[in-house]
């Protein structure tokens, strides 16, 4: 890997999100999630906590001076009620760091619980996709650093991510701003392979990728738009930032994130890492007004709503096809 300005960041946050990926398989494998439910009713399991705890503590202690907005916190490992799912996760830390103990493990997932601004700052979800992950489906680790409120640095691992050319089932995808995007498998980090979004010009022939979960994306609104654009093919469901990573390596034109109801706003760990892979391959990230991605503000993309991906040429014919059917809606 060329050095750069931020080489050290990056092969630090390889490291974090392949030991991470290390940690969501073997939970997976066993079937045995420990799952919780938050106070908006979405999932976490032990795999979430896992994830976070070896990835903040290897950020931590490489960039002791940076902030960490992580998606969770620790608050429901330490009821008294939940120490059978504490000693889980402590024992599968235990895995890749041996002899972590209960108080350190707490203490890595509190380390991101930074909300605020800062100019420079990391964001992590430590599993995004949990419900693909409860599915055995798509779920990604993405981590991210953001500086002055720009995607600088980017690893984005897709355990369960295949390909259609071979059976290699596991992908690490990467990217410096202003250096590229570049896939490995995750079982070989340095076997980088550049990746560029597809250079078709036609939105009839494009394909589109959405959530699987019709509460994160409206399925309806997007098949009238992908009518509006002539599209004929039925668009690919697939969870997590996966999505991303499939329009960066020119397998799909268009993701789209339509929003499913008013006051929902999008969290940075959703989309900071998966944005800068496909800007990096070539391709466009706004949100559903056309407006740029503002990373600036803290935990929230507060200033937008939705977003549409593209893989570059598509980008001003969909944001319109959006703007239209809104209009007509
Ligand atoms: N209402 C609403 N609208 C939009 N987004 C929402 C909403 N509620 C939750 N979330 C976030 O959706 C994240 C998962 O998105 P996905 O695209 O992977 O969804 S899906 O699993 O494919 O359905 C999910 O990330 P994880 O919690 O990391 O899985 C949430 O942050
Ligand atoms: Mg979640
Ligand atoms: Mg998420
Ligand atoms: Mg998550």
């Amino acid at each position: 890997m060329a050095d750069s300005q931020y080489s050290q960041e990056l092969r630090v946050a390889i490291q974090a999100v392949v030991e991470a990926s290390k940690i969501c398989r073997h939970i997976q494998s066993t079937e045995d999630f420990a799952e919780l439910s938050k106070n908006d009713r979405s999932p976490v399991t032990v795999a979430d906590f896992g994830s976070q705890a070896v990835v903040c503590k290897a950020i931590h202690e490489a960039f002791p001076e940076d902030p960490m907005i992580a998606e969770e916190d620790s608050a429901a490992l330490r009821l008294p009620d939940q120490i059978s799912v504490l000693n889980r996760v402590v024992k599968e830390v235990g895995k890749v760091v041996p002899d972590a103990t209960q108080e350190q493990v707490l203490g890595w997932i509190d380390q991101g619980i930074s909300r605020d601004p800062a100019p420079r700052t990391w964001t992590l979800d430590p599993i995004d996709g949990t419900k693909g992950f409860l599915r055995k489906e798509q779920y990604a680790i993405a981590l991210a650093l953001l500086v002055d409120g720009q995607v600088k640095v980017a690893a984005l691992a897709c355990p369960n991510l295949g390909t259609i050319e071979s059976d290699e089932v596991g992908f690490l995808f990467t990217a410096i701003r202003g250096e590229g995007a570049y896939v490995s498998p995750l079982s070989d980090p340095n076997d980088r392979t550049r990746i560029s979004t597809s250079s078709s010009i036609f939105t009839r022939d494009a394909r589109f990728c959405e959530s699987v979960e019709s509460g994160h994306s409206d399925h309806s609104w997007s098949s009238e738009i992908a009518h509006s654009l002539g599209i004929t093919r039925d668009s690919v469901r697939l969870d997590s930032q996966a999505k991303y990573a499939v329009v960066a390596r020119g397998e799909a034109e268009i993701y789209l994130r339509l929003p499913t109801k008013p006051g929902y706003v999008e969290k940075i760990w959703d989309h900071a890492a998966g944005s800068l892979v496909i800007e990096e391959a070539g391709g466009t990230v706004t949100d559903v007004h056309g407006h740029p991605l503002d990373f600036s503000r803290g935990a929230l993309l507060s200033e937008n709503q939705g977003i549409i991906a593209t893989n570059g040429p598509l980008h001003e014919a969909v944001v319109t096809a959006v703007k239209k059917c809104n209009e007509n809606g």
